[in-house]
């Protein structure tokens, strides 16, 4: 209890995301003095698995009305409870104690958000009160790997109000000597995506992520837009930059039908476009035979394993398949999908699974099994910057955090080139894909 470590105080209140949303921020006091702090954000796309947050958005709150303030009074009263006292440095203790009082296997007692906003705000305290960088608290010594950005710049599905049917259109510069350079290529492509949509007579406005969100009619014209701002910025796409896809296709997958409906495709069509499982994988292997894509994201639907192993099987060997919905970062689901080989990599989400430790282990069984790990923002966020040092900690290799021009996304870009430079000559960056 007089451990200079142990939470002295806990203190959660309710603050905006970056949809102008409310959600929690919490404040963990230790023994010696240090105050971690600690956001939480949220999604729009939410896998059908995830933990549930109290949110008021009706949709996400099956509680309906005041959710987040229900979460912060948890966090006030019945968390704070049970948890002064306890040893800020006993990340796992903490966090399966937090689960145990919660009681459910969804966490939608006390809710993921009040449980996730402890775990990290205690974790920045610990971090804090040893004198330590958050990524070097969480990594230990050998942490040194800054991840390859994937800078999502044009945005549809849920996060946009335009045409376009895949939610995430990314660029990843794997050529980069460093993450700095990196940031910089990228950056260069995103405002010569702006310019030439600009030319073009699109509107330029952007989605929740900071991609632009112009009516383009479908992947392939986006893909050459985004072809040719590489090439007219001066780099070789398909070596100095790649392009990455998260189709979210769990929300264009209509359930009754068995089919993914092209709403967007299918303006001006006399036929809806619509595809199976098997026509969507074939459409995804013509657009890997024509653009660089080396990496796509819920490529199909949350509860289609068998599908999934089918697309692994056409497609795993070249190109990443990222399981976000499908995987919910739960070892789990994630067991699942190692069992029938239905993916090769998983989006790490801490606020899909609501606890630090139970993300870490998600990514120790990805890294055990050979599946990648990518560490992730979600689109809604808040300028708590805990990801980008999970990624540099674990050595994830990649991270997507959105586009480089809304400041909630910006802030993790900028907490990486501090770490890069705190780092030094010992940071090492490096193409995941070679
Ligand atoms: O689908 C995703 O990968 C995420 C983040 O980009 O979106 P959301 O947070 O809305 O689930
Ligand atoms: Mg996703």
């Amino acid at each position: 209890m007089h451990h200079c470590n142990a939470i002295r105080d806990i203190y959660a209140r309710e603050i905006l995301d970056s949809r102008g949303n409310p959600t929690i921020e919490t404040q963990v006091l230790l023994a010696d003095g240090t105050i971690g702090t600690a956001s939480v954000p949220s999604g729009a796309s939410t896998g059908r698995y995830e933990a549930k947050e109290l949110r008021d958005k009706e949709k996400q709150d099956r509680y309906c009305g005041r959710g987040v303030e229900r979460a912060v009074n948890h966090v006030n009263d019945r968390i704070a409870r049970e948890v002064i006292g306890v040893n800020a440095l006993e990340q796992t203790e903490l966090d399966h104690l937090l689960i145990r009082l919660d009681g459910t296997e969804d966490k939608s007692n006390l809710g993921a958000n009040a449980i996730l906003s402890v775990s990290m705000a205690a974790a920045k305290a610990a971090a804090m009160s040893l004198n330590l960088p958050l990524y070097r608290y969480l990594g230990g010594v050998h942490t040194r790997r800054i991840p390859v950005p994937m800078m999502n710049v044009l945005n549809g599905g849920r996060h946009a109000d335009n045409i376009i049917d895949f939610q995430e259109f990314m660029i990843m510069p794997a050529g980069a000597c460093c993450f700095r350079e990196g940031l910089r290529m990228c950056t260069e492509v995103y405002h010569m995506i702006k310019a030439l949509l600009k030319g073009r007579g699109y509107h330029t406005g952007v989605g929740d992520e900071g991609g632009f969100a112009p009516d383009l009619p479908d992947t392939g014209s986006v893909c050459d837009i985004l072809m040719e701002a590489i090439e007219t910025a001066g780099y070789r796409a398909g070596k100095d930059i790649v392009l990455c896809l998260d189709a979210a296709a769990s929300e264009i997958y209509d359930r009754d039908f068995g089919k993914y409906v092209f709403v967007g495709e299918s303006k001006g069509k006399e036929k809806k476009v619509v595809r199976t499982a098997e026509e969507l994988i074939d459409y995804y292997a013509e657009l890997i035979e024509k653009y660089p894509i080396v990496s796509i994201e819920d490529g199909l639907e949350e509860e289609d394993f068998p599908g999934w192993e089918l697309m692994n099987t056409r497609l795993g060997l070249q190109t990443q398949l990222v399981g976000d919905d499908l995987f919910v970062t739960s070892t789990k689901r994630l067991q699942r999908g190692i069992d029938c080989r239905a993916a090769n990599a998983v989006l790490v989400k801490i606020n899909q699974i609501g606890t630090l430790t139970e993300a870490f282990d998600t990514i120790r069984m990805a890294r055990e099994y050979g599946y990648r790990s990518i560490v992730s923002h979600r689109s809604g966020e808040t300028a708590d910057t805990t990801i980008a040092d999970i990624a540099v900690a674990f050595g994830t290799g990649q991270i997507k955090t959105g586009a480089p021009c809304r400041s909630e996304r910006v802030e993790k870009y900028n907490r990486l080139l501090k770490i890069e430079e705190e780092l030094g000559d010992t940071a090492i960056y490096k193409n995941p894909f070679s």
